[in-house]
């Protein structure tokens, strides 16, 4: 299983090519539209939000609410390409318009300088169209692909904040995924608790005041995983180190870690390992989760819970100082809009590229065409398990 995504941030489309997913399973666009429309909400987002509504066309793969087997092609067109048919048409700009609508002056934190030097685009919109993180609203609707997959195996995934610009939202962690999902759906922010939502709603708002911006800490819990995915006998194999790299895969992810995570280093191995016990109904269980769902590469079967970290955004009101790639003058120039925060949009994001390393996990290790022999396969894969 694997993905492709193509497009620009400002150009006509963007489009998705799914492979691997077996046949005969339900998918309609509604699945996928309705993770798309979550990417897009969020306290902290600037203006384009406003611009688009992302809905996806299914061009190939799927009839009739099922899946082919067959590639499936998703297409999300950008409705601010029409502001922009000038300047990302095919057309190239006049000779006597060139200077003026070439961008030259790259942004510290973003993909500009880099890209152009290894492209060599002297141009640097050439870079910024892909390296925008518009790109993750296909990736989004790649991992909806899986989410529907690992849903009708009874796997179930969420991803909300927990910190924003150093306001921690403390984790029951005995709050069941039900109630996970609902509410973090309700809050602008995504957070699990209010009073902490509403200070991070805050704490956007001052940063954009300032012309400033904020970044976060997002998690990621999937329950219905059962033990055993992923393995331990090579190193690409391991599910939490394919996962560790999809996160931080994501425009403006800087780190990732599984349960307790780094507060592992400061604390004695008694107070990090979780128990093993085992009850005749459900089998072998950790009496604790600071593992965080993975020992060994694989899965444990307790619930999975992964953490991202997410840097503020680079593009500034109040700008960073830079130099302009034609004059090698110094400038810092202001900017037309940003998003001051996408700490929230970006949980919908680490959620679905969390899904699709779960779903492809799953069907490296029961490889059916069909999806029901898959269900069947995993179902009998889980009693194995319960009474092994
Ligand atoms: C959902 C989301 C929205 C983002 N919005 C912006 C934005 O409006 N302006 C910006 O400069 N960067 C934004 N970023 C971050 C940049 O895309 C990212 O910093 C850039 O691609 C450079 O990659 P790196 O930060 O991973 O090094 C956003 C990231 C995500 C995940
Ligand atoms: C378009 C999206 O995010 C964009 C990501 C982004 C960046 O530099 O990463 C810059 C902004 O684009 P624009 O300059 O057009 O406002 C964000 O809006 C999206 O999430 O769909």
């Amino acid at each position: 299983m694997r993905y492709l995504t193509a497009g620009e941030s400002h150009g006509k489309q963007l489009t998705t090519i799914v492979e691997g997913i077996p046949a005969l399973m339900p998918l309609t666009k509604e699945n996928i539209n309705e993770s798309l429309l979550r990417r897009q909400k969020g306290h902290g987002r600037g203006k384009r939000m406003q611009i688009e509504k992302d809905l996806v066309e299914l061009a190939g793969g799927v009839r009739h609410g099922y899946t082919l087997g067959s590639p499936i092609a998703m297409v999300i067109h950008n409705d601010d390409f029409k502001h922009w048919e000038d300047i990302m048409g095919e057309d190239p700009f006049p000779e006597d318009q060139k200077i003026r609508r070439t961008v030259t002056r790259p942004r510290p934190g973003h993909a500009d300088l880099n890209g152009a030097m290894k492209y060599g685009h002297r141009d640097i919109r050439n870079v910024l169209e892909r390296s925008s993180a518009r790109e993750t609203a296909a990736r989004v609707a790649a991992g909806a692909v899986a989410k529907t997959l690992l849903a009708q195996l009874d796997i179930k995934i969420i991803g909300y904040v927990r910190e924003i610009a150093g306001i921690i939202a403390e984790e029951n962690m005995e709050m069941p995924i039900q109630e996970r999902m609902e509410i973090s759906e309700a809050s602008p922010v995504r957070s699990l608790d209010a009073d902490a939502g509403q200070k991070m709603m805050d704490a956007i708002d001052q940063a954009k005041k300032e012309g400033d911006s904020i970044g976060g800490v997002v998690e990621v819990y999937i329950e219905g995983m059962p033990a055993g995915i992923g393995s331990y006998v090579h190193y690409d194999q391991k599910l939490d180190g394919r996962i560790a790299g999809s996160v931080a895969s994501i425009n403006a992810f800087k780190g990732v870690e599984f349960g307790i995570g780094f507060e592992a280093a400061r604390k004695n191995g008694s107070q990090v390992h979780d128990e093993i016990a085992w009850d005749k109904e459900k089998g072998y269980y950790r009496k604790t989760n600071r593992l965080g769902g993975f020992e060994g590469g694989m899965t444990t079967g307790m619930p999975i819970v992964v953490k991202g970290v997410m840097k503020p955004i680079p593009t500034l009101y109040k700008p960073l100082q830079s130099v302009d790639i034609e004059t090698k003058e110094p400038f810092s120039a202001s900017i037309e809009r940003s998003d001051s925060c996408a700490v929230p949009a970006a949980a919908v994001v680490m959620e679905h590229v969390v899904a699709f390393e779960l779903a492809k996990s799953l069907l490296e290790q029961f490889p059916h065409d069909q999806f029901p022999k898959l269900k069947e396969a995993l179902d009998s894969y889980r009693e194995e398990i319960r009474s092994f």
